[in-house]
């Protein structure tokens, strides 16, 4: 292992099982590597979509104020009280009726629904897929007034260009993020690293 000098502030983050040494890292200035919000955002928008039982597509959106506060929440489901058990989840059946498409609720509507401020006007909405026409609807009647978005792998679909219509018309902003990593890990043993001055 390599010697400090006294000067050298480095320290070095130890696993408590394994005592192996993980990370280095200077502990008495401030961190560099942390998420910015919009990553943030975009992260929490990622993580809810992990709640959905979509076996094809897993959709998170998360809305914000502009105090930076997340106001709602929501990701791609079956509508409340209607069991996820009893409905289709296939993409394609000999009946419509027999798909997931008639009934499962978009996360944008979701999240929409969900907020937990009286209103979401002037907020900004995070997606991981851009926004279908239906979903723009709700985000211009919602009033919210930007939409950040991650894929936008069906934008020559009818339903897409409607949406950009409906949005370019309420004069609704959209932008494509893009992270500055590719994966946020979430590491739960991560708390359990303890630090521990190099000598
Ligand atoms: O804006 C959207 N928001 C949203 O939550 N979804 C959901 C609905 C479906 O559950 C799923 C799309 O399924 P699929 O990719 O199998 O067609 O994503 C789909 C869109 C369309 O972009
Ligand atoms: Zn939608």
């Amino acid at each position: 292992m390599e010697q400090n000098n006294v000067e050298d502030i480095t320290q070095t983050l130890t696993d408590e099982k394994s005592s192996n040494t993980c990370k280095k890292r200077n502990l008495n200035t401030k961190r560099t590597d942390y998420l910015d919000w919009q990553d943030y955002f975009m992260s929490v928008a990622f993580l809810s979509a992990q709640r959905s039982k979509d076996p094809s597509t897993q959709v998170g959106a998360c809305i914000v104020n502009d105090e930076k506060k997340i106001v709602g929440i929501g990701y791609n489901g079956m509508p409340n009280r209607c069991s996820d058990d009893e409905l289709p989840w296939k993409r394609e059946a000999d009946e419509w009726l027999e798909t997931k498409y008639p009934y499962v609720c978009h996360a944008e509507m979701n999240a929409i629904m969900n907020k937990n401020s009286s209103s979401v006007k002037g907020c900004s909405i995070y997606v991981a897929l851009f926004p279908c026409n239906e979903c723009a609807k709700l985000i211009v009647q919602s009033g919210i007034k930007e939409v950040i978005y991650y894929s936008d792998k069906h934008k020559d679909k009818d339903t897409m260009k409607a949406s950009r219509r409906l949005l370019d018309l309420a004069n609704v902003t959209y932008k494509q993020h893009i992270p500055k990593n590719s994966q946020v890990v979430i590491d739960f043993d991560s708390i359990n690293i303890r630090s521990s001055q190099k000598s």
